[in-house]
């Protein structure tokens, strides 16, 4: 019960003391009223068989009774409110708590097959968890107090009929707890179907461009189809697995009804139960089982919602990035024999014992053929990743033991895919320094040289970019992005192709925010076209994930390895005209 109880609260059970203690006070309260009832029943009663007796404490119990309902309202608003924010709270911090996390973990824990479940654990596991909370967790709390006060009370009361009463309970608690294995099963089956659709919906339609340019409809559609189809088969796999065994646990339970029922006319018949106890067995009976009864109904219910909040629990368990240490005062950057492969130590190495020195307020170029590890090795610089073996050191230090948001203060990035969130023009460039001003803003924005096509959006700074920057030319793009780079003002600066497919004007416009953005910064910048980083301090030759080559423009022509053939590549296809 605890693991489960840890799963539905992610790990804070405390969160249900309150609203526990009150729903019990509320269910205590239910069956009062009830108790007065009964009582009343015995002294019409007794006014029948014995004459007229003390009416004043008939009239006390119809006035406590109507007390009592007050208080059971009152109580019930009080734990109904209680139940609901405190499940709704813990959601919304729950969720904000694994997003802060998620921050945290290495870049390489959201693959594609990850986010997916990531994304489904943030939405559906959530809801899952607050549902728990709010509805079925109260209901069965007050089906089993309900139980075990009315047992108790009718067991004191008498005996035979109270086991009667309870008879198909065992049974009904037998199955439930049978069906744990069958509720893991078909849970396991289900979430993988809704990722697997979520997925699917995601793909079709940030692929649709695509989809529509080659005429894809059926395959992709099918692929969608099946994924919808599978989720569909997979939601009547657990309503058919569970419903029925479910209503056979209910259905003995229910029994117990019935066999109190035979069992009172009996005992009433023989004389050996009186009139008003049947009638309290009756009247208290009939509230006790239909809440038990749902909440037996409810026990698969909130077993797959804490193998939802299991799930939560296990991200919420992914070692975070290590190291807590500050930046250092120095900015120069070394690689010891790094190597490096993306699905750990087991799969295949993308970089392989790379070892170099990238000294502090210098420009090196990291060039090579496509795939050669180029990316990566800045990847491995700003720490969304460590190394599988061997270190890269920042100042000396070894970035394993450097706190990594500590760390990306001191740098910037300015990526060749840029991704603008769903928000005004001005906070996209915040981004870089979250208190900035309007003015420090418009500065970042003329330097970058963004200012000007800003200034002639409908609402200027203030215009929203639509999700991922879709409304906005991808020279824009990367110049907004350039300009929060500006903003943040870090003393290291890495630029992963920023120019490779714009025009001319957009790409002098873009080499001119950059020069500012670098200007008596530690830059390491990607490049495929060679000619822009001629005048680099250093140049590193990238291939299959080894430096092959290294030094200055000169130095590597000289050299007439890699580099060479590649520069000859280059400036003989620039010649290229089109007739
Ligand atoms: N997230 C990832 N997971 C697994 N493998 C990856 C990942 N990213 C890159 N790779 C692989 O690592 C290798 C190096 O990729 P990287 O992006 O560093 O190369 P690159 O030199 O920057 O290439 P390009 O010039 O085409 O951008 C490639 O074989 C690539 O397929």
């Amino acid at each position: 019960m605890n693991k489960i109880l840890n799963a539905i609260t992610c790990k804070e059970p405390k969160r249900l003391v309150k609203p526990v203690l009150w729903n019990a006070l509320a269910n205590l309260s239910n069956l009062l009223p009830f108790l007065c009832l009964a009582y009343i029943v015995d002294q019409i009663y007794e006014y029948f068989i014995h004459g007229p007796g003390n009416s004043k404490s008939m009239w006390i119990a119809w006035g406590l009774m109507l007390v009592f309902f007050g208080l059971t309202w009152l109580l019930e608003n009080i734990a109904c409110k209680l139940t609901y924010r405190d499940g709704f709270m813990a959601s919304a911090d729950g969720r904000i708590k694994l997003a802060e996390h998620i921050r945290k973990l290495p870049l390489g824990f959201l693959t594609s097959r990850n986010a997916g479940e990531v994304g489904n654990t943030m939405m559906n596991d959530f809801s899952r968890t607050e549902s728990a909370m709010t509805h079925i967790l109260p209901q069965i709390i007050s089906g089993v107090i309900m139980a075990i006060l009315a047992s108790a009370l009718l067991l004191v009361v008498d005996f035979r009929m109270g086991l009667a009463m309870f008879a198909g309970f065992p049974a009904a608690l037998l199955i439930m707890l049978g069906m744990r294995g069958l509720e893991q099963r078909l849970d396991t089956r289900l979430s993988k179907a809704r990722v697997s659709q979520a997925g699917k919906i995601q793909e079709y339609l940030s692929g649709m461009r695509v989809i529509k340019s080659y005429n894809m409809q059926g395959s992709n559609f099918e692929r969608l189809r099946k994924a919808c189809t599978d989720y569909r088969d997979a939601c009547i796999k657990v309503e058919s697995g569970i419903g029925p065994l479910n209503l056979v646990a209910a259905a003995f339970l229910r029994s117990g009804l019935s066999l109190m029922t035979v069992t009172g006319v009996f005992l009433v018949a023989g004389g050996t139960l009186t009139v008003p106890t049947f009638a309290l067995f009756l009247l208290v009976g009939t509230r006790v089982f239909d809440p038990l009864a749902v909440a037996i109904m409810n026990y698969s219910e909130l077993m797959m919602c804490s193998m939802a909040g299991e799930r939560i629990c296990t991200l919420l368990n992914e070692p975070e990035m290590a190291g807590n240490s500050d930046v250092p005062g120095k900015h120069e950057i070394c690689f010891e024999h790094v190597s490096f492969s993306y699905g750990g130590a087991e799969t295949q190495e993308v970089l392989h014992d790379v070892s170099v020195r990238l000294g502090s307020r210098t420009m090196t170029a990291i060039v090579g053929p496509s795939g050669s590890g180029k990316s990566t090795m800045l990847r491995l610089l700003a720490r969304f990743y460590d190394p599988t073996s061997g270190k890269v050191l920042f100042g000396g230090v070894d970035e394993r033991n450097i706190e990594p948001e500590k760390l990306m203060k001191h740098i910037s990035m300015v990526f060749q895919d840029v991704y603008l969130f769903q928000d005004s023009v001005a906070n996209n460039i915040r981004y870089g320094k979250e208190d900035a001003t309007q003015e420090e803003i418009e500065s970042a924005a003329r330097l970058a040289n963004c200012y000007d096509f800003i200034m002639r959006m409908p609402d200027g700074f203030e215009t929203i970019i639509g999700e991922g920057g879709s409304t906005l030319s991808g020279g824009e793009k990367q110049r907004i992005s350039i300009a929060r780079a500006i903003l943040k003002d870090a003393p290291i600066v890495l630029l992963d192709e920023a120019t490779a497919s714009l025009d001319p004007e957009n790409e002098a416009e873009i080499q001119q925010a950059i020069s500012r953005l670098v200007q008596d910064r530690t830059v390491v910048v990607i490049a495929h076209r060679l000619k822009t980083v001629v005048g680099a301090n250093a140049i590193l030759v990238l291939d299959h994930g080894r430096i092959v080559e290294q030094g200055t423009h000169n130095q590597l022509l000289t050299q007439n390895g890699l580099y060479a053939k590649l520069w000859k590549l280059q400036t003989s296809t620039e010649g290229w005209k089109i007739n």
